[in-house]
């Protein structure tokens, strides 16, 4: 069983989830699988009944739906004092769709004018019990039945078998199974998981993909938006799994509503409901419940991520770091580079930015709005004046040659072809620059690489490749560069390192600086990557020393 570990978050700041759902006496799914799980991962959960189930393992024997009245009126006393960063709608009845569809529309956005905040709202269709018995809402045979939600959703959550009515045709094979979940998020206008759990003995016996269909998603990069994904995990051999599509959607409700963007919150969610099929156990004679594991610390527990509209890259390794990084400055010249060498500075990173490259840090200044969008931030040659190509190549062989000297690790950042051109210790790749990248022949080079990655589902594709290094960022606000995600303060970092110490050495990198670098360290993070701290200082090389000589006393517990 995956250890208990508390939730990165802070007690007494847990956000509040709200679920709207039926009651399952049973006490595995509905109402009392959300509260649990909401519990489980660090938030407040409050809940809105809309059904009564009276339900066992076996059998569904009677279902009845609350009064309108009643309905409401749980809806409105909860937003007047306890309103919801997110909101999962699990188990409706026919009249109870649009009556709630109404609420969202009006209350709930009036509420969010009014407070400048976004909830998000997750629905699971819910329409039978995983004893096959029917339940609420079922969808007529053109699947109109959810559609007063239409624009009101972050995300709907689908199996296969509700995918199937709700589309109104046979779903043969995985591409038919795309293509529905692509026509539901045309119909309700949002994001579609369509989950693939009980798809076994159709297409995929011994696996379980889930897919995820993206449009717009604030806080994450452009390169992970309007795309489509496949989630896989190796099928979970249990019968106890009473409860596992509230349980999921639960956990993501919680996810965004602890700040993580949806990427993140459903790869989260997909690992926390692994860890608790892993765990289940069986109160009554038919299938039993999920257990329940705390925060998702187990990486085998998360899923294997590919695009399903981009070409994946094969299998690669790149070779291991020669020794622990520590402290790892990020320079802009040769001039810098240089001294730091002088200085003793073993592990560091040439990071040069033209004015013409898309990610270019000009007009970056402190307070310019670099916490705001940027655009794909992709670096390389392409668009370069030849003259500034042929200084940066020039550039780059300097460095490259003086990093041989020190017999230092040093990272080229971005330009990895000429970087690989030139026989560079190493590379340094956003998750943007990947796209462009030939990784074989860096990996065939034995290039050592570093990849960035800015939260869960960014971590996972980062480890996919086996870099020599990953980058986490950005820790704290920073006006270096600028950042389509938020600053992902110590918790969350707290969190990435439990899930991947002992896999990859973790960089940490934005906004550290001598006074929260010992909290920085106490994370269990291996290094810190630093621009400001060290290039901005009156003298680069004795700031280097001083932080170093601080990384080396701080305590890791
Ligand atoms: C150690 C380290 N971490 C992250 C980055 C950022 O890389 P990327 O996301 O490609 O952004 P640019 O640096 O290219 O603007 C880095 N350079 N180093
Ligand atoms: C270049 C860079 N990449 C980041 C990421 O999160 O990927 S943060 C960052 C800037 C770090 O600069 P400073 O130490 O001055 O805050
Ligand atoms: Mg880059």
């Amino acid at each position: 069983m995956a250890s208990k570990a508390p939730a990165p978050l802070p007690v007494g700041a847990r956000p509040i989830v709200w679920t709207i759902a039926g009651s399952d006496s049973g006490g595995g799914a509905g109402i009392q699988a959300d509260l649990a799980t909401i519990q489980d991962l660090g938030c407040h959960g409050c809940s809105i009944i809309s059904q009564i189930t009276a339900q066992s393992s076996v059998a569904v024997s009677l279902v009845e739906s609350v009064s309108d009245a009643m309905l409401l009126a749980q809806l409105d006393t909860l937003l007047a004092d306890m309103p919801p960063r997110a909101i999962k709608i699990g188990l409706l009845g026919p009249g109870q769709v649009s009556l709630l569809a109404h609420w969202l529309a009006t209350r709930l956005a009036d509420y969010q004018a009014r407070s400048h905040t976004s909830v998000a709202v997750i629905l699971d269709p819910v329409m039978t019990a995983s004893c096959g018995d029917p339940l609420g809402t079922r969808a007529p045979a053109d699947g109109a039945s959810f559609d007063p939600f239409a624009g009101l959703l972050s995300l709907i959550t689908p199996n296969y078998a509700e995918l199937a009515l709700l589309d109104g045709s046979q779903v043969e094979d995985f591409a038919g199974f795309e293509a529905a979940a692509a026509r539901l998020a045309q119909r309700l206008q949002t994001r579609v998981l369509a989950k693939g759990g009980d798809v076994a003995g159709r297409w995929l016996a011994q696996e379980s993909c889930d897919i995820l269909i993206l449009d717009e998603v604030a806080g994450s990069s452009p390169l992970h938006q309007h795309c489509r994904f496949s989630l896989t995990s190796p099928r979970v051999a249990t019968a106890d799994h009473h409860g596992t599509g509230c349980t999921l959607s639960a956990a993501i409700a919680s996810a965004l509503a602890a700040g993580f963007v949806l990427q993140d919150a459903v790869v989260l969610a997909k690992a926390y409901v692994n860890a608790g099929l892993g765990q289940g156990y069986a109160p009554g004679a038919g299938a039993g419940v999920l257990g329940r594991c705390g925060w998702p610390q187990r990486l085998s527990d998360f899923p294997r991520v590919r695009y399903l509209d981009r070409d994946n890259p094969a299998p690669l390794a790149f070779p291991p770091l020669q020794r622990p990084i520590g402290v790892y400055p990020v320079v802009d010249s040769l001039a810098m580079l240089e001294t730091l060498l002088l200085a003793g500075v073993d592990t560091l990173q040439l990071r040069l930015k033209t004015d013409t490259d898309p990610g270019s840090d000009s007009g970056c200044g402190s307070g310019s709005g670099c916490g705001s969008d940027s655009g794909l931030d992709v670096g390389t040659e392409t668009g370069m004046a030849p003259a500034a190509g042929a200084a940066l190549e020039a550039d780059i062989v300097r460095a490259i040659a003086l990093g041989r000297d020190h017999q230092a690790q040093l990272f080229i950042n971005d330009h990895w072809q000429l970087a690989l051109k030139h026989g560079a210790y190493g590379v340094h790749l956003g998750q943007e620059d990947l796209a462009g990248a030939d990784l074989s022949a860096l990996a065939r080079a034995g290039v050592a690489l570093g990849i960035s990655s800015h939260g869960y589902f960014e971590l996972l594709l980062a480890r996919q490749l086996a870099p020599s290094y990953i980058a986490l960022g950005h820790i704290f606000p920073t006006s270096t560069k600028r950042m389509p995600s938020a600053p992902q303060g110590l918790d969350k970092l707290r969190a990435y390192v439990r899930l991947l110490e002992g896999h990859f050495p973790l960089v940490a990198i934005g906004g550290i600086d001598r006074h929260n670098l010992a909290a920085v360290k106490a994370t269990g993070v291996d290094a810190i990557a630093l621009v400001r701290a060290v290039t901005q200082a009156e003298s680069p090389a004795a700031a280097y020393l001083a932080l170093s000589l601080a990384w080396s006393e701080a305590v890791c517990p």
